[in-house]
């Protein structure tokens, strides 16, 4: 789903040779400017028994606040872009056996710990000749923990819009800390972010969480906004939290990237693991967002009710909002499972309503032809005719753009132009399901996939590995930096074959003008001939300064 056409590659840095950390099984050598600390640790001992801002190094042990991406380059092209570990900036951690090797339910696979090289393409469709791409780290449990199971006090908390699967998300964290690596402390962070400094927090046992699973929203409370970073360390400090797990959408996870950046210059022993929430599917790398498949199910309710309305009548007009504030994945996907819809708008496909080739032409003829038509309206579609008829420049708390009610305007619209203008007897029923569709629990499909990505979370934090987000990458769950997820936002991309499959099911305009749509995919082509040259110019660039002088920085920047 995601393009790669508008993916812009973290900026390279020089092989720092003050970088020093153990080359470990589990952990290679890797280029990047990594921080070189002064003094050994006692952070191992943090435990149970880990006084308030002793889990970990003193606030003014000197370290350095740097994370540049970690690239690893290899042969033929490949590069692994990993995730930060905990020995980044506390070395000689110890280690210990994972308790997964003597748990009689995984004790019996063979090969149960993944292979510490073990990396996951990006790009799964190549050319004979093709580097070989960008790589992250295969998520899963290791031979060797950084934390033993009672030193582990664990929070989660839930932050922005709600989404099916998220009690799961806390279920199977709670459960797999539990079950899996006997962890006994674990918090609920109330009501959000601000949730840190400015509410209770809940013990969380699986006796808790044991059905939660089947119920919509979050036991813990969200909330957008109140992104206080320093109160947010002070407090992970003070109650000697050392994982924290981060559910979210793209707001969540730089918030959360921001919070492992203070813990790290705080140089904390503190895992922090995001995992990715939004129904509208618009975190890019990963395969697709949990809950996604559960809206998409919820919305053919409504898009039934509307056609039924719709072909009960004469000339019968059926509009659904959907979800979708940037990205129209829900609205294309419940379009293409439906087939009941007629017209699909998105908001990467910009549409008119007057005139040859525009909207109101196209219900015409569908009224004309079939007697009613069905249309999906994505929430984010069409806000530039939106705001241009009804300016308002409104965020919430979080920052995000407030949309007004497309599909309201919409409909009144139509009604406008069929029945004063063009004095057609038309009935539209205009039904939003906003609300329905992501109040809902998680169904099968999510839930098992929630289920993994709390796993994956779980086995990357009891490694050591932090500052990640889980998620599946072409069908295998990886470790992906935060940084990877939160540069640019997932979209429909209207020259990929996917909107071309729903242009030719509904039979819709596709309100492009074929000059546009060369044009499109021109650039979409230059842009991914672009991003492959980076690469190949990115390994070269790392094995020229391995053996060059590290203070001549000339070959640094990509762009000299
Ligand atoms: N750049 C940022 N730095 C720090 N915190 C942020 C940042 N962006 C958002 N946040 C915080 O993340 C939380 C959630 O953000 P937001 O409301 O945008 O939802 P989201 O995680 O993107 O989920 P969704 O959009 O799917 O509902 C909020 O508490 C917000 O303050
Ligand atoms: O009304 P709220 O809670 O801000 O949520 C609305 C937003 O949440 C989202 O579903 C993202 O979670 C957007 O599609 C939508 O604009
Ligand atoms: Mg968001």
């Amino acid at each position: 789903m995601a393009s790669s056409a508008s993916i812009s590659r973290p900026r390279f840095r020089c092989f720092d040779p003050t970088s020093s950390y153990p080359a470990t099984a589990d952990h290679p050598r890797y280029f990047s400017s990594a921080v070189s600390l002064s003094s050994s640790s006692s952070s191992s001992s943090s435990s149970s028994s880990s006084s308030p801002r002793e889990n970990g190094f003193r606030d003014t042990m000197a370290i350095s606040n740097n994370s540049e991406p970690k690239i690893v380059p290899g042969e033929g092209g490949y590069v692994l872009e990993d995730v930060p570990h905990l020995v980044d900036y506390i070395p000689d951690l110890p280690t210990y056996p994972n308790p997964l090797q003597d748990n009689p339910s995984y004790s019996v696979v063979k090969q149960y710990f993944v292979n510490a090289d073990d990396t996951v393409a990006q790009k799964i469709v190549v050319h004979k000749d093709s580097p070989r791409g960008t790589h992250f780290r295969r998520s899963g449990p290791r031979q060797k923990v950084y934390f033993e199971s009672d030193e582990v006090h664990a929070c989660i908390v839930t932050c922005g819009g709600l989404c099916p699967g998220l009690n799961t998300v806390i279920r199977e964290l709670v459960c797999g800390l539990n079950h899996m690596y006997h962890v006994k402390r674990i918090l609920g962070i109330e009501g959000g972010y601000r949730g840190f400094y400015a509410r209770n927090t809940i013990p969380l046992t699986p006796k808790v969480v044991n059905d939660i699973h089947k119920r919509g929203g979050t036991i813990l409370g969200t909330s957008r906004g109140g992104h206080d970073t320093s109160k947010i360390v002070d407090s992970i400090q003070d109650r000697g939290i050392n994982q924290v797990y981060v559910i979210g959408g793209d707001g969540t996870q730089r918030g959360a990237a921001v919070i492992f950046e203070e813990i790290r210059r705080r140089g904390l022993k503190v895992a922090v693991a995001g995992i990715p929430k939004t129904i509208d599917n618009d975190i890019p790398v990963i395969d697709k967002s949990f809950g996604f498949d559960s809206a998409v199910e919820e919305a053919q309710r409504a898009i039934n009710a509307a056609h039924v309305e719709a072909e009960s009548v004469e000339n019968g007009i059926g509009v659904v909002k959907l979800m979708g504030r940037y990205s129209g994945f829900i609205a294309m996907y419940a379009t293409l499972a439906s087939r009941d819809v007629d017209c699909c708008l998105i908001p990467e496909s910009p549409f008119y309503l007057e005139g040859p080739g525009g909207l109101y032409e196209y219900i015409e003829k569908r009224l004309k032809e079939d007697g009613h038509i069905v249309i999906v309206i994505a929430e984010g579609a069409g806000d530039v005719l939106l705001s241009e008829s009804l300016p308002k420049d409104e965020q919430d708390a979080s920052g995000n753009k407030l949309l007004q009610d497309v599909g309201l305007w919409l409909s009144q619209n139509i009604k406008d132009h069929f029945s004063k203008r063009r004095k057609m007897n038309i009935t539209l029923k205009y039904i939003d399901p906003t609300y329905m569709i992501r109040a809902i629990p998680g169904n099968a499909s999510d839930n098992v996939y929630c289920t993994l990505l709390a796993h994956s979370a779980i086995h990357g934090a009891m490694a050591g590995y932090t500052g990640f987000t889980v998620g599946p990458v072409n069908g295998r769950h990886a470790y992906i930096p935060f940084c990877r997820v939160t540069e640019r936002q997932n979209k429909v991309v209207i020259t990929d074959r996917m909107w071309a499959r729903l242009l030719s099911s509904t039979n819709q305009p596709s309100f492009l003008d074929p000059k546009e749509v060369a044009k499109k995919v021109a650039e979409t082509k230059k842009e991914d001939t672009e991003a492959e040259a980076q690469l190949i110019d990115a390994e070269n660039h790392v094995e020229a300064t391995a053996s060059s002088d590290p203070k001549d920085c000339s070959v640094c920047d990509p762009n000299v």
